[in-house]
């Protein structure tokens, strides 16, 4: 068997930290046939589809990659713009602002990048920059704040995937989820408090979370209750009752039972039970993409309307929020204890030269 070897003899500098923020991907372009690939990709993961590999192996080939593409390329198309698609561009704006708060913040020896769970760049791309630049300590942070194993651990399965074709692995560590880390849940309330500062408040806040199949729940994914906690401790940071907040899950995918309430459903049914002002946060997705821009901002928004609600506001994602960008760093630093932090060059240098001499 062949293994990846290590090309550019990095072990001769100083070890590097490599901290990799991964997200799920996203098409190269809002095209039938980039949708096609990416969705064979993201379909095809038994930790996404959780069904018999013959049965869906036939249902996916023989029908949904010949009808979704087209329908999904339509959506993507309205939010894409000239820097391409959302969950892209923001990511990147994370990757940068994340490396220049950790070198402020004199941990001179991390190096930042990013990868995507489906289509590019892929976690073997970004592990092979990493690699070259000498890392040898790896950070991975999945931006999935609430765990579920059709994202985090999917995750970790590719890492692992790619792990087993490299002879020389770095020491690992990998941070499940954060749903209630302080400085992501005041990020989150800060973000709403800004919204609330411009637009007053609303009858109800709507925390919409991504669904997964109910089934999953049932089998112990513990997505479910990091949800709810994340809106428990969101409300109370803004001294919310119980009766002015709702959670629900959207993006429904195929037939069976998801986990409920609905957020489709919820919207259409809210006016009528006297509620004609709604304000929706999707705390889940750390940057905004096609779920939230098109799903939320414009679909459910016409949900709404339609059934008779007067005033819909969509509350954007973190993104490259500073206090986002405060609580990713604090994480990271925090999970990053123990290993060599260093903003000392002649320490790094005497690394770098003790290192040379061993491998001559
Ligand atoms: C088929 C089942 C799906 C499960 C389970 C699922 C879980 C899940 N997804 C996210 C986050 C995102 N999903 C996005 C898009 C998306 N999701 C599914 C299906 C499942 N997701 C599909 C088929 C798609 C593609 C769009 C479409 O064709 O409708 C995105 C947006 C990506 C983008 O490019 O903008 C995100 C983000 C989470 C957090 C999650 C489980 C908790
Ligand atoms: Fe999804
Ligand atoms: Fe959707």
């Amino acid at each position: 068997m062949g293994f990846i070897n290590t090309k550019d003899f990095s072990h001769a500098q100083a070890d590097k930290i490599g901290v990799l923020l991964t997200n799920l991907g996203t098409p190269d372009e809002p095209k039938p046939k980039a949708l096609k690939r990416y969705l064979k990709q993201f379909l095809s993961d038994p930790r996404v589809v959780e069904v018999p590999r013959l049965l869906w192996w036939c249902i996916l080939n023989g029908v949904i990659l010949n009808i979704r593409p087209r329908r999904s390329a339509k959506a993507y198309a309205t939010v894409f713009t000239d820097e391409g698609s959302p969950l892209m561009f923001h990511t990147v704006r994370q990757t940068k602002a994340v490396q220049a708060a950790l070198t402020a913040a004199g941990h001179d020896n991390v190096v930042v990048d990013f990868a995507m769970r489906y289509g590019n760049p892929s976690f073997t791309s970004a592990l092979e920059r990493l690699m070259a630049q000498g890392v040898r300590k790896l950070l991975v942070l999945p931006l999935y704040p609430q765990y579920s194993a059709s994202t985090s651990a999917s995750s970790f399965d590719e890492l692992a995937r790619d792990f087993m074709q490299r002879r020389w692995l770095p020491d690992l560590r990998f941070i499940s989820h954060y749903h209630d880390y302080p400085a992501y849940i005041d990020a989150c309330a800060n973000r709403i408090r800004e919204h609330w500062q411009v637009h007053g408040m609303a009858d109800k806040l709507l925390f919409s979370y991504h669904g997964i199949p109910k089934r999953y729940l049932m089998n112990g994914d513990p997505y479910h209750c990091e949800c709810y906690k994340t809106s428990r401790l969101i409300a109370e940071q803004l001294g919310l009752s119980k009766e002015q907040y709702l959670t629900t899950f959207q993006s429904r995918f195929g037939r069976e039972e998801w986990l409920k309430p609905y957020t489709d459903e919820t919207l259409k049914a809210l006016p009528a039970q006297g509620v004609s002002s709604i304000q929706v946060f999707c705390p889940g997705f750390s940057a905004d993409c096609l779920e939230t821009i098109e799903e939320i901002g414009e679909e459910n928004k016409e949900y709404f309307e339609h059934a008779g609600g007067k005033r819909y506001e969509y509350i954007s994602a973190l993104n490259d929020r500073p206090d986002h960008i405060a609580a990713l760093c604090q994480l990271i630093s925090t999970n990053l204890q123990g290993w060599q932090l260093t903003t000392d060059p002649a320490r790094l240098s005497r690394a770098q030269a003790l290192n040379s001499q061993e491998v001559k």
